[in-house]
């Protein structure tokens, strides 16, 4: 790979990378190694995704998102060194260690997370890809990675625009800004089912399954478009600091 790293393991092999755990002989800091997947290196519009989520990464400056380090490429494969977030992913913390969220634990997991797309969207980045597997807890503080799909919106001055590509443009980040929030909503969905184990064998809809506080189910129905679609992140935190308020009164 690089006389630099030395691979301790692989942590995941994704749809168009594998991501290794490396020592930096240098900093003797472990980090991590992105690389574009080698039967797909040729394909040039995979290499250029690889190259616009460097490109993203290297906007970001949060301490819970990976740090971009550098970037390589040896004998036509490409890499990008990012920090290590030494957690666990949701997903894994769901399904291999069976740890359950209660309705004020997700709640809280959704707070931290909103922050964290409250930040990106502030910068015109839209994640696109919020799932469980891309968020790492560690000592209860939550990471955010995989910026594989994410966008950046690049604003141009409305005068340097038609008024229709304007409008195209608004179109696109309101599309994708909405995908953010739904992606919250089948997150903190996620997380609710794990303290309710499904007893029945015809699957309820969820609003007859969970008996959640009305506040979380007007949050969620929000989240999930079932019910008027949110505009923005101080709304979405509206909703959930009232849901949060709700729930202390309750336990
Ligand atoms: N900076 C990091 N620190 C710690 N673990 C990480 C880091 N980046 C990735 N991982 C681990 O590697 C896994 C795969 O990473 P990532 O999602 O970025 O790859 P991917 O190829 O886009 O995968 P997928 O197609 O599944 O989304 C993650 O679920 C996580 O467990």
């Amino acid at each position: 790979m690089h006389e630099r790293y030395k691979v301790l393991k692989v942590i995941g092999s994704g749809s168009y990378g594998i991501v290794y755990l490396c020592k930096d002989l240098k900093s003797q800091e472990n980090r991590v190694v992105k690389q574009l997947r080698p039967s797909k290196r040729r394909h040039r519009k995979e290499v250029e995704l690889f190259k616009s989520e460097i490109a993203l990464l290297h906007t970001l400056n949060h301490k819970k998102m990976p740090k971009l380090y550098e970037t390589f490429s040896t004998d036509g494969y490409f890499f990008y060194v990012m920090s290590f977030i030494n957690g666990d992913n949701l997903e894994d913390l769901i399904f291999y260690s069976k740890k359950t969220f209660n309705e004020q634990e997700s709640l809280l997991i959704l707070h931290q997370l909103l922050g964290l797309v409250d930040y990106l969207h502030t910068k015109n980045i839209y994640h696109q890809d919020l799932r469980i597997p891309n968020i790492l807890l560690k000592n209860n503080e939550l990471f955010l990675i995989d910026f594989g799909l994410s966008q950046q919106q690049i604003l141009s001055a409305p005068s340097q625009l038609s008024s229709g590509s304007l409008q195209n443009n608004q179109e696109d980040t309101q599309e994708m800004k909405q995908q953010d929030y739904y992606d919250l909503g089948e997150i903190l969905l996620y997380l609710l089912y794990t303290t309710y184990p499904s007893k029945n064998k015809k699957a309820l809809p969820w609003t007859e399954e969970l008996s959640l506080m009305k506040e979380t189910v007007y949050l969620l129905k929000r989240l999930l478009q079932i019910k008027e679609p949110y505009s923005s992140v101080r709304e979405i935190s509206t909703d959930l600091h009232a849901a949060l308020r709700a729930n202390e009164r309750e336990h």
